[in-house]
């Protein structure tokens, strides 16, 4: 019973409350991802997300208590439309793939295109997942988050790479877009383009016309 009313308590003081919500096929590891951040937990079983599941975070961001809710649901929803709801006053948004699913990349414009309609400004952050299964798709060019202008990470929700880097610039950027500013949007475009600039190692090529060779730098 403490513990509810603490939590009640954090709610009643929060400054601020921010929603995000997380797109992509189904099974490129979204739910993952939020254990991984939340639970700092990762349990490798196969069950889709059934309907929706709301995770609730509370974090200190410069003094100011935060409350964040992750909204997770199904991707298999892509086949139908998702509800409007799903994306209802969201202020950021994670978009998901599967690196080792090259169909998951190449979906990722549809689930942009829809995301696109309902919130055409919120800071949207590309995340390539799975790369513990093969960390040479990290010298692969996924062009898409770079034309469309997104911040994009390489991750992984079973060894937890970037992952926490992933939730945390997603929390500030739903703050400074609540907030009516892309300082914070603008600092991280900055710090990745500049890590892109370091381990450029990788061919200009992207990874669209590269069919049928998977395991080319
Ligand atoms: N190797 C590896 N497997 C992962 C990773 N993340 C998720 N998986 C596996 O991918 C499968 C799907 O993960 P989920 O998190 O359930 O995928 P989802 O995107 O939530 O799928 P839906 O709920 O159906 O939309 C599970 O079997 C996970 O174990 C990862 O980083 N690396
Ligand atoms: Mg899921």
């Amino acid at each position: 019973a403490t513990r509810i009313s603490d939590l009640d308590l954090d709610k009643y003081d929060a400054d601020e409350q921010v929603k995000i919500i997380c797109l992509g096929d189904s099974a490129v590891g979204k739910s993952k991802l939020m254990e991984r951040f939340l639970i700092d937990g990762y349990r490798p079983q196969q069950l889709s997300t059934y309907a929706l599941t709301l995770y609730k975070y509370t974090t200190t961001i410069n003094g100011q208590t935060v409350l964040v809710d992750f909204w997770d649901t199904a991707g298999q929803e892509r086949f139908r439309s998702m509800h409007p709801s799903y994306y209802h006053k969201a202020h950021a948004c994670i978009m998901v793939f599967d690196v080792q699913r090259k169909i998951t990349y190449k979906n990722l414009p549809i689930w942009y295109k829809e995301l696109r309609e309902y919130r055409p400004e919120i800071p949207c952050l590309v995340v390539a997942n799975k790369i513990d299964a093969d960390m040479k798709v990290t010298q692969k060019n996924f062009s898409f988050a770079k034309k469309q202008g997104l911040p994009f990470y390489f991750v992984s929700a079973a060894d937890g790479t970037n992952v926490v880097k992933v939730f945390k610039d997603a929390i500030q950027m739903a703050l400074s877009y609540k907030r009516n500013s892309n300082d914070f949007m603008d600092e991280v475009m900055r710090e990745l383009e500049n890590f892109d600039l370091d381990s450029k190692e990788s061919s200009d090529k992207d990874e669209e016309t590269q069919e049928g060779k998977p395991d080319s730098a």
